[in-house]
């Protein structure tokens, strides 16, 4: 029977299955970061129970940790709290711990594929909606609540029900200056932030396959955006690539039956999908978000809907979101005079990413009314772009080049956007407040925030290629 990647992934993981209820299946990998392990653990000490698959696990410092230079000092208590608790937790529990100057400290999301973690036919989990990011690898890889957490860490399983699967081809090819960001933000805002409620995606067609697996990334990580539990992409030489070089990817002795492996998760040829959308690539441009909300975005060029152009449902978060964001429906994005721009987060803060900034920003200015942080994904990130001297190229345009962390992507640690500041980010959220209370966030590509940081206001990058 023809089979796509997520069946085969669900049918080799399950233990047991009985109509009606919940399955009971089998999960390899575990990542934890400190903002949502710490009950998980305190569950299992309180019942005396050992965390089944240690050396399956590993933990790292992400969300509320300072990105400045002295960022060992952490003046928050809070913060300390959450970080020297975990650092603890890991310990106690033979848990590998990605610390601050390990070498790898960064965004769990990033650091998993760095470090070889993700594997094709994998099942992975995290207390932290972007897992789906690992979904790259051709791994089913989705967030979990902390009671989730708690089971899986004491049996390496969890109750799960069998996914639908949805189908989306982007067809076509992109034009200079549009990315792998420009195409998840134009399917979210084409099916909305439910569209992929109770589906995985799996993203095909020829574009993907041509895409790096740091473009990959990008994609699967809005996957939840739309409300899919996660999005995948059916493994390929591009994949076994990226992964022949990494720490914990397998020996050379088992690398060719490894493969062979991992080949055999892909999708078959005319498998079954519960849904299937193609999107044409050919003529999209940059998107921006005008909203509150990730699909709630537009073409650079384009003018924000006006009221008119809005289904009933709609209405209601319509004007809210154009109120909070200081917008008027029929305007244009273009121009509109911004204050803060930021490069990172496990959507785009690697390196490709920092190699497409710099590129752009080279010999020119960030505009003078303009902050732009640009932080790299991990430790491991920050290395390479100081080995290209990509972190030159940002200092002297006057960037704050920044340690590793998930830092204005959410206002949980010290960097925040100030109330009444505008920032383009390339970020996944826009919610309100997400930057810092009474900030206005619009999500974009890279290319698009740096762009617009040298401009002043928001850009479009396509003059740059
Ligand atoms: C803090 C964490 C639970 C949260 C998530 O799950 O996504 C964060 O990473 C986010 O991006 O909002
Ligand atoms: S970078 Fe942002 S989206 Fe990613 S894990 Fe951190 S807070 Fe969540």
């Amino acid at each position: 029977m023809k089979k796509n990647i997520v069946e085969k992934i669900w049918d080799s993981h399950l233990i047991d299955e009985t109509s009606g209820l919940l399955s009971v299946c089998a999960i390899d990998f575990i990542f934890l970061h400190e903002v949502t392990s710490a009950q998980a653990f305190q569950t299992l000490k309180d019942r005396n129970i050992d965390i089944m698959f240690p050396n399956q696990c590993i933990a790292t410092i992400d969300h509320s940790i300072p990105t400045r230079k002295n960022r060992t000092e952490i003046y928050d208590a809070a913060a300390r709290n959450q970080v020297e608790l975990l650092r603890e937790n890991a310990h106690k529990n033979n848990i590998a711990f990605y610390d601050f100057e390990s070498g790898y400290q960064g965004i769990v999301h990033v650091i998993g594929p760095e470090l070889g973690i993700t594997q094709p036919g994998m099942t992975i989990i995290c207390g932290d909606s972007h897992t789906a990011t690992h979904g790259a690898f051709g791994t089913l890889a989705f967030g979990v609540g902390t009671s989730e957490l708690s089971h899986a860490l004491a049996s390496g399983c969890l109750l799960l029900s069998r996914p639908k699967v949805m189908k989306v081809e982007f067809k076509g090819n992109m034009q200079k200056g549009v990315f792998a960001k420009d195409l998840i933000m134009k399917l979210i805002s084409q099916i909305g932030i439910g569209g992929g409620t109770g589906f995985v995606i799996e993203y095909t067609g020829q574009v993907i396959q041509q895409m790096s697996m740091e473009e990959r990334m990008t994609i699967c990580n809005m996957s939840i955006e739309c409300g899919a539990k996660a999005g995948l992409i059916s493994p390929d030489s591009i994949t076994y690539q990226y992964l022949s070089q990494k720490s914990y990817a397998p020996h050379e002795e088992n690398w060719n039956e490894m493969v062979q492996y991992w080949d055999s998760f892909r999708s078959d040829e005319s498998c079954f999908y519960d849904h299937e959308i193609s999107i044409d690539v050919q003529s999209l441009e940059p998107m921006i978000t005008w909203g509150t909300n990730p699909s709630q975005a537009i073409g650079i060029t384009k003018a924000i809907p006006k009221d008119s152009e809005i289904s009933p449902p709609e209405k209601v978060m319509y004007a809210k979101a154009l109120e909070y964001m200081k917008l008027q429906g029929g305007e244009n994005l273009e121009g509109v005079p911004i204050d803060w721009a930021f490069i990172g987060s496990c959507t785009n803060g690697r390196i490709e990413d920092l190699r497409i900034c710099a590129k752009i920003i080279q010999n020119k200015k960030v505009h003078p009314s303009v902050t732009l942080f640009i932080v790299p994904g991990s430790e491991n990130v920050l290395k390479q772009a100081k080995k290209e001297g990509l972190d030159k190229i940002f200092i002297d345009a006057g960037a704050d080049f920044r340690m590793p962390g998930c830092s204005l992507c959410l206002g949980m640690n010290d960097d925040k956007v100030p109330a009444g500041k505008r920032c383009i980010s390339s970020t996944n959220r826009n919610f309100v407040g997400r930057q810092g209370t009474g900030s206005y966030t619009h999500l974009a590509s890279p290319a698009t925030v740096i762009a617009s940081a040298i401009e002043g206001k928001i850009s479009s990058p396509i003059k740059f290629f």
